[in-house]
């Protein structure tokens, strides 16, 4: 099962691994087409009614498929507004290839044609509320007619991430989607196909440019708290400008009085939140839930903070109480398999900390992916296993990211990754905010190696994130 909005992910992927879009849009359209031929004998006339979007362009591919019937194109629209230019190129090649098409300027010019077989091409999962006109006057004509009905993907007006559909949604016999299942469809009284069409499984194993997409934050949010300091300071710095670079508005950071201004003396674009002990106490701890649960903000607890039985206990209490979003790294991980807690936490282990936490202890990572998918599951958290590759998992769906450099192992890169994760935890799921973070933090660190080699700092890493995480990652997955 997989959303309309995921699925847009996938493409991109698959994209970045060398199968364009325009190779997914003609497989899309021979899947329809076998359809069509599955639903009428060859002779039989088919009414193509196709919308200005990608699912249109599946249909004027289909119409290339099916020279043995009687086809008739429509367009919803005038083609100069055709949306992409894979849908274009199809929609120009029937005009040079001389089929019979007709635009369709507006609904009191739609006249939908007698036919065996109407294939419903106007809307797949780019759709947005009830049908709008010309769709909505369409799709009314398609419902009364006395044909079998061919819905590309989804039927015009069916919400593919939601699963619910507009009113005046079209009414399908039969289903043809495309790489697998959507939300809702297997509710709907029609025959649904799901057709591969030939995304690599890597498209949805590897983390790529579209989850950087799927967890991109679309404006400037998020107000995470580090909680971090004490033996050390330079991690809860990173990782709160890491935040920032990662589009939070401001960034926290709760630490130990006697190194606070120590902290703070990194970057002024820290608000730096002393507390009046040397590390992090139980009784801390209980004044610091009680700001952090005001705020709804993502916390990150861990860089730097040490391993004094007190704050080992402070950091269990804590994590017991908290309900919030949380980003635990370094020395806090070690509590986390034996606290019961309501709150939603993405946990960043290296290879050292995953095997103290009883996850399995290797290098290779990935060859892993499974013991450490289970480890998950037994945890009850998201896993974001750092190393050559890393390992994100949520106990059910594993992903892995190969991005990241050598030059990486560095001291402070696990810090930069978990405020990464923290801001785009602040509005992202769980799991797409770790595959995305994991993802962002090694492209950063692979940009400075192509100048820097193995000299480059965490800090250095810090002025990349931004362009990575916007200019979508365009690299190799
Ligand atoms: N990997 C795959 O699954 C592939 C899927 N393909 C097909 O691409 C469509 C999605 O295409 P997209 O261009 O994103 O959007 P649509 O064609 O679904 O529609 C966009 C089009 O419709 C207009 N619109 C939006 N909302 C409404 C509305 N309520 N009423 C009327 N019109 C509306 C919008 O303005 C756009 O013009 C997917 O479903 C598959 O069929 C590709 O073939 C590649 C592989
Ligand atoms: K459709």
């Amino acid at each position: 099962m997989i959303t309309g909005e995921r699925m847009g992910a996938v493409d991109e992927n698959a994209a970045a691994l060398g199968v364009p879009r325009k190779q997914l849009m003609e497989s899309s359209g021979h899947a329809v087409a076998r359809a069509v031929r599955d639903a009428a004998e060859p002779g039989a006339s088919v009414a193509i009614v196709a919308g200005r979007g990608n699912n249109g362009g599946d249909a004027f591919v289909a119409a290339r498929f099916l020279d043995a019937y009687d086809v008739t194109t429509l367009l919803l629209g005038r083609s100069e507004n055709i949306g992409t230019d894979i849908a274009r190129e199809n929609w120009d090649a029937l005009q040079q290839a001389a089929y019979d098409t007709r635009e369709v300027k507006d609904s009191s010019g739609f006249d939908l044609p007698g036919a065996d077989v109407i294939v419903d091409a106007m809307l797949g999962t780019g759709i947005s509320g009830d049908l709008r006109e010309p769709a909505a006057t369409a799709a009314e004509a398609i419902n009364a007619a006395d044909a079998t009905v061919v819905a590309v993907d989804v039927p015009s007006g069916f919400d593919a991430d939601g699963g619910d559909h507009a009113a005046n949604c079209v009414e399908a016999d039969r289903v043809v989607t495309f790489h697998d299942a959507k939300p809702g469809l297997q509710d709907l009284d029609a025959e649904v196909t799901v057709a591969d069409i030939g995304i690599p499984a890597a498209a949805e194993r590897y983390v790529g440019p579209g989850d950087i997409e799927l967890a991109r934050p679309d404006g400037r949010e998020g107000r995470p708290n580090v909680i971090g300091g004490g033996p050390y300071t330079g991690a809860p710095a990173l990782a709160a400008q890491a935040a920032l670079r990662a589009s939070a508005e401001l960034a926290f950071v709760a630490a130990p009085e006697s190194v606070a201004g120590e902290i703070q003396g990194y970057s002024e674009d820290l608000i730096v939140q002393p507390y009046e002990e040397d590390v992090l106490t139980p009784e801390v701890a209980d004044d610091l839930l009680e700001t952090v649960e005001n705020y709804d903000s993502v916390v990150v607890i861990g860089p730097g903070l040490g391993t004094a039985d007190e704050t080992l206990e402070a950091t269990r209490r804590f994590l017991e109480s908290y309900t919030g979003r949380a980003v635990v790294d370094a020395d806090a991980l070690a509590v986390v398999p034996d606290v019961e807690t309501d709150a939603t936490l993405v946990c960043t282990p290296n290879r050292g900390e995953l095997a103290r936490m009883g996850g399995p202890d290797t290098d290779d990572l990935a060859a892993a992916a499974d013991e450490i998918e289970s480890f998950a599951a037994e945890l009850g958290h998201v896993v974001l296993a750092k190393g050559a590759n890393d390992v994100i998992t949520d106990g059910e769906r594993t992903r892995i990211s190969r991005s990241g450099t050598v030059g990486m192992k560095v001291g402070g890169t696990g810090d930069t990754l978990a405020g990464i994760v923290a801001a785009l935890l602040e509005h992202a799921d769980p799991l797409d905010a770790a595959a995305a973070g994991a993802h962002v933090n090694g492209l950063a660190g692979e940009r400075l190696a192509e100048s820097q080699a193995y000299g480059f700092l965490a800090s250095d890493m810090l002025a990349e994130i931004p362009a990575v995480l916007w200019d979508g990652g365009d690299s190799d997955v």
